[in-house]
């Protein structure tokens, strides 16, 4: 069989004429009488796309434009599945049950890390277990192959094993384990049913990376609001300065349980962000030891302090994750992972963390105002009163609301 070339135009189309193709060069072969009506016909035509152009713009002018920024993980796409629970309807039904392959596949990326955990700390594994702990260990190329049922089956069968149990007792927040397994480790035999219907809590824990600009829009109170969301991989970082332009405020999110993670490509060299970055001497010194997921958000949170593009944008800092910190702090010590830290409290370390993000603030921007929370980005109350105080602030209605300096 010959091979087929496929142009972009029939890779489109899948080689078939359509029948917009066809009414297309009928229109075209045939003889175009123009009388007075089809000339008014244009006119009118013209004209109420004119005007809807017009409209799309003062629209847009009016609407304010939020933009989301901070490391991957840290928590950005979140907020904005809240703000469509709080503002938008949530999720309908069919949308609803087709997060289930993902969350298939999310319980499937934590059951990976539990696997590379037992053989990193070399947990002893009865023989009959090994060859399930090496097969989730080499990654997913297995279960491409299998129907859902059967995988279903082998991801239930993974959790009761000894080893794997003997290691979630053990290791509940080892640093590669992906920060979601806390909420699905628990109700798994639930939620892997396949008659599942992923509920608004278990869409929000879902962990799908972003690789592309997105936005919504929605009214907030009487205002309209465009939220932007964009990946926080430093592959995807490069294209933020495209949403730069008019940016009411920015909204930066940081894990602050991401102080004992590592940075997925952390042997890639550390490259400004921006090339419109002010170069600040703190900066050249931050990432220079351990390539530490907390370090890398907090040297990024300098970077858009610093860009020019920014200067006059409001800046909110959400430090996400609040409930994670509490539960790590038990079994990694923040001063292992971040020099200086010597506290002893959730709240000691939260503050730590805190100061460890506003020192980026250079010199020239000393009087600049950060304003920010501490914020679980899963709890819908507190996204719900984050964001309202943030829009304060960005209406320039109740400063005094949020706290941070
Ligand atoms: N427990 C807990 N999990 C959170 C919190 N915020 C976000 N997560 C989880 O962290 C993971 C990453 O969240 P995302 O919103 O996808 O992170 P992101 O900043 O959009 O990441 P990128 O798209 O890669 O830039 C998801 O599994 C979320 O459910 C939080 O406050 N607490
Ligand atoms: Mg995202």
């Amino acid at each position: 069989m010959g091979q087929t070339i496929c142009t972009p135009r029939n890779r489109i189309y899948g080689g078939v004429i359509s029948a917009e193709d066809t009414d297309i060069a009928n229109k075209t072969s045939g003889t175009i009488s123009v009388t007075i009506a089809t000339v008014q016909e244009q006119v009118a035509i013209s004209k109420s796309i004119d005007n809807l152009l017009k409209m799309e713009k003062t629209e847009d002018k009016s609407r304010v434009k939020i933009l989301l920024l901070g490391g991957a993980d840290a928590g950005k796409s979140t907020i904005v599945k809240q703000m469509r629970i709080l503002h938008m309807n949530g999720f309908s039904d069919d949308e609803k049950r087709s997060f289930y392959k993902y969350l298939r596949y999310n319980v499937f990326q934590i059951f990976h890390e539990i696997s590379l955990g037992i053989q990193e700390t070399i947990l002893s594994v009865d023989d009959d277990e090994k060859s399930i702990v090496n097969r989730f260990g080499e990654g997913d190329s297995y279960f491409l192959s299998i129907d859902e049922e059967k995988e279903v089956d082998i991801l239930l069968n993974f959790i009761a094993l000894k080893c794997v149990r003997s290691f979630m007792h053990l290791y509940p927040n080892y640093p590669s384990l992906p920060d979601n397994a806390h909420y699905y480790m628990p109700k798994l035999a639930d939620i892997l049913r396949p008659k599942h219907t992923p509920t608004a809590q278990d869409i929000l824990h879902l962990r799908i990376p972003t690789t592309s600009v997105s936005e919504i829009n929605f009214t907030f109170e009487t205002s309209s609001i465009r939220l932007i969301d964009v990946g926080g991989q430093r592959t995807y970082r490069k294209k933020w300065i495209h949403c730069f332009d008019g940016v009411a405020a920015v909204m930066f999110v940081a894990s602050m349980a991401a102080y004992d993670q590592k940075l997925d490509e952390s042997e890639v060299a550390i490259e400004p962000v921006l090339h419109d970055a002010i170069p600040a001497a703190a900066a050249a010194t931050t990432i220079k030891h351990l390539p530490n997921r907390l370090r890398d958000s907090a040297h990024l949170f300098g970077e858009m302090l610093r860009s020019k593009f920014l200067l006059s944008s409001a800046f909110i800092l959400f430090l996400n994750k609040k409930d994670l910190l509490s539960k790590k702090l038990i079994s990694q010590p923040l001063g292992k992972y971040i020099k200086g830290y010597d506290g002893k409290t959730t709240e000691d370390a939260s503050d730590f963390i805190r100061q460890y993000f506003l020192k980026r603030k250079s010199k020239k921007d000393k009087d600049r105002a950060i304003y920010g929370h501490y914020t679980c980005a899963t709890d819908t109350k507190n996204v719900e009163f984050v964001f309202n105080a943030a829009c304060d602030i960005v209406f320039k209605k109740n400063i005094s609301k949020s706290g941070m300096q």
